[in-house]
């Protein structure tokens, strides 16, 4: 059986490739458990200093495998466990925490349709680039569902409450256009340039200053959930953090000499 995940570190980035292109890349209970697993993986390594998502043939992830699903379901019912519902602790929660929390950037590459946790998993990321061909669309109320992995919080931080709740509401495909107009997509590329675009976006981002871009990560999540006033002693606590950093001696040398500074992600 083909690895449902494929992982390669180089050039200090750490690619994650979901691989079941046949399946859309929904996610089985093996998927999400190697996706989850070399998440974390990629978070702990210090050669990794950006991460990038993507995935394998036409779709990027289309969420919760479905078809595996059904028998899940089946089986809750015969035996009265209610255990399904579980993967959202299990697998989802952790996932998308290790992408939000991930102390280096996280790209997305968009190859396709991303639906669902597949939705999710795109949007938890801090920097998204498209192609051309790709969409995104929520889904989750197409099979009753709710949001799950963290689309209630991403989703209205980047288009607002009120456009969150319509495409929530109403589930559709929204076209990579629509996503850049909206503010979800951050780049759409001709699909043929994804890979190399996106691969590109994540190298420029590894060669940069890991510490102050996890800090940066730190006080936009921090900023989200508090007052000003809290939001400025954290900034100072994150701003003593990173002006000790030896990338940010490293930069202000550069600057004064007029070079191009060579960071060391620390
Ligand atoms: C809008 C679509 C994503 C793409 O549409 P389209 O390009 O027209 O492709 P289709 O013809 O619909 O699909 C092609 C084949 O892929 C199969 N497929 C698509 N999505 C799934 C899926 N999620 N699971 C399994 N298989 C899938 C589809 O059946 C076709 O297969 P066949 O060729 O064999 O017929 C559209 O496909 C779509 O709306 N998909 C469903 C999206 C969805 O609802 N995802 C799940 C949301 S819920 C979630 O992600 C999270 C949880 C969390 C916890 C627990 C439980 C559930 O969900």
């Amino acid at each position: 059986m083909a690895d449902t995940v494929l992982y390669d570190v180089t050039d200090g980035v750490g690619t994650i490739t979901l691989n079941r292109p046949d399946a859309m890349n929904a996610m089985n209970t093996e998927a999400k458990a190697a996706l989850r697993d070399t998440l974390r993986e990629a978070a702990a390594d210090p050669a990794v200093r950006a991460v990038l998502l993507t995935a394998t043939g036409r779709a990027f992830c289309v969420g919760q495998d479905l078809k595996e699903h059904i028998g899940l379901l089946a089986e809750d019912r015969a035996t009265g466990s209610g255990q399904t519902m579980s993967t959202v602790r299990e697998h989802y929660n952790p996932i998308v925490t290790a992408l939000a929390g991930m102390p280096k950037p996280v790209v997305a590459g968009v190859n396709g349709v991303a639906a669902g946790a597949g939705a999710g998993f795109a949007l938890a990321a801090d920097f998204r680039v498209v192609a051309d061909t790709a969409s995104f669309n929520t889904s989750f109320a197409g099979v009753a569902l709710t949001a799950d992995s963290g689309i209630s919080w991403t989703l209205p931080r980047l288009v607002g409450q009120g456009r969150a709740a319509d495409l929530l509401l109403f589930p559709r495909s929204i076209t990579a256009q629509e996503a850049y107009d909206l503010g979800i997509a951050n780049k759409v590329v001709p699909a043929a340039d994804l890979a190399a675009e996106a691969a590109a976006v994540a190298r420029t981002l590894a060669a940069g200053p890991t510490a102050a871009y996890a800090a940066i990560k730190e006080s936009l999540a921090f900023g989200a959930g508090h007052t000003l006033t809290e939001t400025l002693a954290k900034e100072e606590e994150l701003q003593t953090r990173a002006g000790a950093s030896e990338d940010h001696h490293i930069a202000v040398e550069a600057f004064v000499k007029k070079e191009k500074p060579r960071f060391l992600g620390r």
